[in-house]
C-alpha cells in the first residue's frame, strides 16, 4: 500500500467528523450511521475526557464504529492510540503535539494515514518534515470539546500558514459550524473538522449534509 495522495487527502478531509462515547447522548454506532448518511467524508475515533471508555470496551466501540465505517467506504482514524490503530488495522491515526514523536509514529504505521495537530507554523513545518499527511490546525473558535483546548485563533492562522509555504493538506477544528466554514475554507482549509456540530445536532445527517454543502459552496467561490 502507498502514502495516500495529497488530492485524495484533500477531498477526504472536507468534512471530517470527529467522536467518542463522552460526545454522544445516543449510541455511537447510530450518531455515526446518521452522520455518514449526511456525508461526512472521514472519521475520527477519540474516546478521551471523563467517562471515556477503556480496555475491552473502548476496543470493542472502536471495532463496530470502524466496521460501519468500512461498510460504506469511509476512512477510520483512531486518535492518539496508535496500538490500538495498529491491533484494528485502522486507515490511519491521528497525534497531537504531546503524544510523541511523530517521525516514530510514522515509523510504526507504515503507509497508514498521519494526521498530526499543529498550532503556529514551527509545529506545522515539524510535521511535515515529519511526514504527515495532513495537519489539524485550531482551534479555530472556541470549543467545549476538548477539556484542555488552546486559545482559539481565528481563520487568521491557516492564512498565515499558508502565506508561509505550508502546503499540506490542512483540516481546521475547533468550534466550527455551517456558519463559519466559509471563511474557514476562504483562509486556505482543505476541509473542517467538527465534534459537536454533529454529534450534538437534533439530526446528524442534517447537520452532516449542512457542513458538506458549506464546503462545497465555499470551495466552489474559493
Ligand atoms: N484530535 C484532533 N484531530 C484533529 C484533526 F485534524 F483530525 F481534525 N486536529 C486536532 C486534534 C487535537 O489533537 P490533540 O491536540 O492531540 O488533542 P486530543 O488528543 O485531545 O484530540
Ligand atoms: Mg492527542
Amino acid at each position: 500500500m502507498a502514502r495516500i495522495a495529497s488530492e485524495a487527502m484533500r477531498e477526504q478531509l472536507e468534512v471530517y467528523f470527529i467522536m467518542g462515547s463522552v460526545n454522544c447522548a445516543k449510541p455511537p454506532a447510530e450518531i455515526l450511521a446518521e452522520a455518514i448518511a449526511g456525508g461526512i467524508t472521514l472519521f475520527q475515533f477519540r474516546e478521551k475526557g471523563s467517562g471515556a471508555l477503556v480496555g475491552e470496551q473502548k476496543y470493542e466501540l472502536a471495532k463496530q464504529l470502524q466496521h460501519i465505517c468500512q461498510e460504506h467506504g469511509i476512512p477510520f482514524i483512531v486518535n492518539d492510540d496508535v496500538e490500538l490503530a495498529l491491533a484494528l488495522d485502522a486507515d490511519g491515526v491521528h497525534i497531537g503535539q504531546e503524544d510523541g514523536d511523530a517521525r516514530i509514529v510514522r515509523e510504526k504505521i507504515g503507509d497508514k494515514i498521519l494526521g498530526v495537530s499543529a498550532h503556529n507554523l514551527q509545529e506545522a513545518l515539524a510535521a511535515v518534515a515529519a511526514g504527515a499527511d495532513y495537519i489539524g490546525v485550531g482551534p479555530i473558535y472556541p470549543t467545549k470539546s476538548k477539556e484542555d483546548a488552546k486559545k482559539a485563533q481565528g481563520p487568521g492562522i491557516i492564512r498565515l500558514l499558508r502565506r508561509h509555504g505550508i502546503a499540506i493538506p490542512l483540516v481546521a477544528i475547533g468550534g466550527i459550524t455551517a456558519g463559519n466554514v466559509g471563511e474557514v475554507i476562504a483562509a486556505g482549509a482543505d476541509g473542517v473538522s467538527v465534534i459537536s456540530a454533529i454529534a450534538s445536532a437534533p439530526s446528524p445527517a442534517v447537520a452532516a449534509r449542512q457542513l458538506a454543502q458549506a464546503v462545497h459552496l465555499s470551495k466552489k467561490g474559493a
